[in-house]
């Protein structure tokens, strides 16, 4: 009995082990042993070659890339959630398909969502930095004036985006005790409504005037670009604070840092950039003068959720290869 050929998957970083022990054995599997990012032409020249690319969000994968594919190139297997890195309508006209890893990193990036809707109104980041940088004996003990933020309870979030990880942003905000507001292209499930007691507005502007929390996270799509404008940004209360961990360019982030450097917006909270890696330096300076929290793109860097986006990733390869439509299939044209 002859054994069908195992598909050749190039893997551009580096993954969890468990992950790439598991390709190995179900693939004819390239790895990045040394997790360097890769430069364009050793991308072209692996998707000249490969039958499956393994990219993730740093990779990016536009029209000229993917028309000078290989004809063997049939699946773009994206280790990430979103796929605003790959242009997936050039993939589908090149009958590519695209695939990305819903769903396990939810939870964990809502958390961390939550994580910075606290650490800015609460500062956090500014008293751990106190701590760890002072002196025995600076810290003069409890005192009732000294790093007073503002509370969360009974405030009001604006949540943009609410699919998966804006929804589980809502229930831990519901949770504690902030009144949910959300805008999305369309109102969720009546269901799901009541459960969060959350308020849908069709406006988006008269949301951000209204809120003191704006959690941004709708996906980056052409439709989204700096969907929080200048003008938006201009009708935020001066107290309210401004948090991202979808992309940075759904922030016009220019603006966003004016608005914070003039007081006009009270902080911000971001997990994303509008050029990552570079971060623009005047945010570093917000950020130590606690009107910013900055993480490095980690919403979802849990070891558990990076196994699973691997699984993601295998399963979808497999189910593509069995001749079956992969679970995680992204339409295009969809945004
Ligand atoms: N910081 C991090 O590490 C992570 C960031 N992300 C980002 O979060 C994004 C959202 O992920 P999910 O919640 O899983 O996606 P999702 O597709 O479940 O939800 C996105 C929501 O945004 C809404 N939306 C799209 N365009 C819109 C527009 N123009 N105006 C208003 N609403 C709009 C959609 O209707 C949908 O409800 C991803 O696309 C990705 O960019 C995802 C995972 C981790
Ligand atoms: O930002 C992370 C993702 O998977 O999308």
């Amino acid at each position: 009995m002859t054994h069908p050929k195992k598909p050749d998957v190039f893997v551009t970083r580096k993954l969890p082990a468990p992950v790439e022990a598991r390709m190995q054995e179900l693939f004819s599997v390239t790895l990045n042993r040394d997790d360097r990012p890769l430069s364009r032409d050793e991308l072209a020249d692996a998707m000249g070659r490969a039958d499956v690319l393994v990219p993730t969000l740093t990779d990016r994968i536009d029209a000229e890339l993917i028309e000078k594919a290989g004809p063997r190139l049939k699946l773009i297997a994206s280790f990430s959630n979103g796929v605003d890195n790959v242009d997936v309508n050039a993939a589908a006209k090149k009958g590519i398909t695209v695939t990305n890893t819903p769903n396990v990193l939810t939870e964990d990036t809502a958390d961390m969502t939550m994580a910075l809707v606290l650490a800015v109104p609460r500062r956090l980041a500014e008293g751990a930095r106190f701590l760890s940088r002072a002196e025995p004996g600076e810290w003069q003990g409890w005192n009732p004036t000294w790093m007073l933020g503002r509370r969360i309870w009974g405030k009001r979030i604006g949540i943009v985006g609410m699919g998966r990880i804006g929804t589980a942003v809502g229930r831990r905000a519901k949770a504690f005790g902030l009144s949910v507001n959300y805008h999305n292209r369309g109102r969720i499930s009546p269901e799901t409504e009541a459960e969060l007691e959350a308020t849908y507005w069709d406006s988006l502007d008269q949301m951000l005037a209204r809120v003191d929390i704006v959690s941004v996270n709708c996906p980056s799509t052409p439709a989204t670009y700096h969907l929080i404008s200048a003008r938006r940004l201009q009708l935020m209360r001066p107290e309210a604070y401004i948090v991202n961990t979808s992309r940075g360019d759904v922030i016009d982030e220019e603006a966003m840092i004016r608005c914070l450097e003039e007081d006009r917006i009270a902080g911000a909270g971001l997990d994303v950039f509008e050029n990552e890696p570079d971060i623009n330096p005047r945010l570093l300076e917000l950020a130590k003068n606690g009107k910013a929290v900055l993480l490095p793109h980690m919403g979802s860097a849990t070891l558990e959720s990076r196994v699973d986006m691997g699984d993601k990733v295998i399963i979808n390869i497999r189910t593509y290869f069995d001749g079956h439509r992969p679970p995680n299939r992204v339409l295009p044209g969809r945004d």
